[in-house]
């Protein structure tokens, strides 16, 4: 195991109490496997992911285990969790624009990243790694000598990739790497971190609002609403067989271009209060099958036919 996230709690503090982002959440990940998180906007994708860099804002407060190649990480200082990231664990953030500092050539983002870690590499030794990463991602090594700004979104992305990637990291997080870009641009990036993954051997977490772009990438896909973890499974499991019904749900939201369905479009109800959680499965109000009791208590996790399920629909059914 790669990664295993043991009874991840994270509350943020805000001026009326805490933010239960994530709760109560349990997730492995295995070598070379990519794990896709969906969910809809809140659901604390972002949160959960960022945790495991520990660079979540000032706020937040982490509980569980977080543990990296066997090692728990959660308690680890800033000090200590600067020599992982980037080197065993990295991420790439949605919005290149923001994350790459535009006054920077290309080649001394490389440079800053690689130093941080290996302070006396040479500078041409560090060009070439650099060079030979930005060329598996489709980029030009010449463009190093270009500033970030001067490249297109998608260009941006790349180098971001480049950038996550050229350490060799064992772990990569990457966080809706396709949002701010258009659906051609979207799918070549999916295409370049499909390639790198196999080729390098490394595992990924996926995060995303959009079931349908962790399609082709995800070996198991985590499913979050409003801080649980409500089902796990296989990628195929959770296209097929749904089971939740909140991933159910989510499902039928995929806008089909074959037939008009809209009515299926969005699911009817508001995420819940965070600060206030419900007292028992935190979907029951938008649920079709609530029942008093999934009001009322939280649901464990129950394992049916290979797949995690966190509602009380199957509590008699077999595993
Ligand atoms: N700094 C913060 N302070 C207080 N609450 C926060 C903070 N950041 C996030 N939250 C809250 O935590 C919950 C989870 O947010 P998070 O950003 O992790 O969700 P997400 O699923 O990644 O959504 P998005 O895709 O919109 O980023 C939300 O209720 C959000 O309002």
């Amino acid at each position: 195991m790669i990664l295993q996230i043991k009874n991840l709690n994270i509350n943020y503090e805000v001026r009326n109490g805490w933010v239960s982002a994530v709760q109560n959440v349990n997730l492995s990940i295995k070598e070379n496997e990519t794990v896709g998180l969906v969910g809809e906007s809140g659901c604390g994708k972002s949160t959960l992911g960022k945790s495991l860099l520990k660079i979540l804002p000032k706020n937040a407060r982490i509980d569980g285990e977080i543990l990296f190649k066997g090692e728990n990480i959660a308690p680890y200082n800033e000090r200590q969790m600067r020599k992982i990231r980037g080197k065993n664990i990295s991420m790439i953030f949605q919005d290149p624009m923001t994350s790459l500092n535009p006054i920077m050539k290309v080649k001394d983002l490389f440079l800053e990243t690689i130093k941080a870690h290996y302070p006396k590499i040479p500078e041409d030794e560090a060009f070439k790694m650099s060079a030979k990463i930005l060329e598996e991602v489709g980029i030009d090594p010449v463009r190093m000598n270009e500033y970030s700004f001067q490249f297109s979104g998608g260009m941006r992305q790349r180098v971001m990739i480049a950038l996550s990637l050229v350490l060799k990291p064992d772990l990569v997080i990457a966080d809706e790497p396709t949002t701010s870009l258009d659906v051609i641009v979207q799918a070549q990036i999916m295409e370049v971190l499909k390639k790198l993954k196999d080729e390098h051997n490394m595992s990924m977490i996926l995060i995303t609002h959009d079931l349908g772009v962790v399609a082709e990438l995800a070996d198991r896909i985590g499913v979050m609403y409003a801080g649980h973890l409500v089902e796990l499974s296989t990628a195929e499991k959770i296209y097929y067989e749904p089971k939740h019904p909140y991933t159910q749900a989510l499902l039928k939201s995929i806008p089909n271009t074959n037939i008009d369905d809209r009515e299926l479009r969005y699911i009817p109800g508001d995420l819940p209060n965070l600060v206030k959680p419900p007292k028992g499965c935190r979907f029951a109000n938008r649920c079709p099958y609530a029942t008093e009791k999934c009001h009322n208590e939280v649901p464990p996790d129950f394992e049916v036919d290979g797949t995690r399920v966190k509602c009380w629909l199957y509590e008699k059914v077999k595993a």
